[in-house]
């Protein structure tokens, strides 16, 4: 029944009762795309755990991952043993295999949004999901991780952004992503009004957005090289204690600055097949915007990430960033 609920959310159609039980818990439907799930027996290292995927539409290895991880919950080779809430973030757009329908799902996480409109709606209701799980699990330590797909290829395929501030990381998430393969690492600068940020932000979680390669349409993602992190799922729910590695082979880097579309006209001024983490040298021409001009890099060489011209005016056009020393 479980592993129908990812068929379910895109074809409500077809039939599947919002309530039920599992080998090792239950499973609860409260709004679509958005499921949770109880253990019977709750283990004593247990998180409260969120894992959101389709924040935007097109990134489907972490559909797939989902979709893998609850097979096994399913199929009883894993227990449960954490409270879960799995979250597919804006259906429409996945239904469509589009980023997003009207406006970027992943701009919209802040308490008091005004703004109307499909996407807002999504993002108050997806809000009020997660208040409400750490509010019903309080006393427990929060956890979420939004899973995506870059754009782009990337110098270091599997990364994860650390949102702005709020409460620290700990320093066990670190050993954690690296023995989940995770290559690099971003700490963000300011806040950015991300799924991610909001947990952090607004719940103290432990809280990441993830990149989990690049998009592909369904079934052509590199799955085997996720199964690291299918195994961290797997733990968490169980609410066992991850594997860890050394945080060595991981990078770290920081955002320097955010670089945004201001004008009619903006360009990126390299290559689109340019992969994220690109070092460009000082005095290099970054962006021609029709309001502001040039953008150059000033004395200190800078990495790109996210870059992508075809913004909405006003929003997010690249991440600047700049290596920094690994958390100690
Ligand atoms: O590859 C891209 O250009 C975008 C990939 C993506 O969706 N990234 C997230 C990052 C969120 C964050 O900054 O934490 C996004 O842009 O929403
Ligand atoms: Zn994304």
């Amino acid at each position: 029944m479980l592993g129908e609920w990812l068929d379910w959310t895109l074809d409500e159609q077809r039939d599947m009762p919002r309530q039920g039980s599992f080998a090792s818990g239950r499973f609860d439907i409260s709004a679509p795309g958005v499921l949770r799930l109880t253990p019977y027996r709750q283990c004593p290292d247990a998180r409260a755990c969120i894992f959101s995927a389709a924040i935007h539409g097109n990134e489907t290895a972490p559909v797939e991952l989902i979709g893998a991880w609850l097979s096994e919950l399913e199929a009883g080779t894993l227990t449960l043993g954490a409270p879960l809430l799995v979250i597919l973030g804006n259906i429409p757009a996945l239904k469509a295999q589009q980023r997003f329908i009207q406006t970027n799902l992943n701009r919209l996480f802040e308490r008091g949004l005004s703004v109307s409109g499909d996407e807002p709606d999504r993002a108050r209701q997806l809000m009020t999901a997660v208040d409400d799980f750490f509010s019903d699990n309080a006393g427990l330590p929060k956890l979420h991780y939004d899973l995506h797909t870059a754009i782009r290829a990337s110098l270091y395929p599997r990364f994860v952004v650390e949102p702005y501030r709020g409460s620290a990381t700990h320093s066990e998430q670190w050993q954690w992503l690296a023995a989940a393969d995770m290559q690099a690492v971003l700490h963000q600068h300011q806040h950015s009004w991300t799924f991610s940020h909001y947990s952090k932000h607004y719940h103290g979680a432990q809280s990441f957005t993830f990149e989990l390669g690049q998009v592909a349409p369904f079934g052509q993602n590199d799955m085997a090289s996720l199964t690291p992190m299918l195994a961290l799922l797997g733990r968490l729910s169980e609410g066992t204690k991850p594997a860890e590695s050394a945080i060595e082979a991981v990078t770290f880097f920081r955002v320097q600055h955010e670089l945004m579309r201001h004008g009619d006209n903006f360009m990126l001024c390299f290559d689109d097949d340019t992969p994220n983490f690109t070092r460009f040298a000082p005095g290099t021409c970054l962006a021609n915007d029709s309001q502001t001009g040039e953008y150059r890099v000033g004395d200190t060489p800078l990495h790109v990430v996210f870059p992508n011209a075809n913004v909405e005016i006003g929003a997010r056009a690249a991440l600047l960033v700049v290596p920094c020393a690994p958390p100690t």
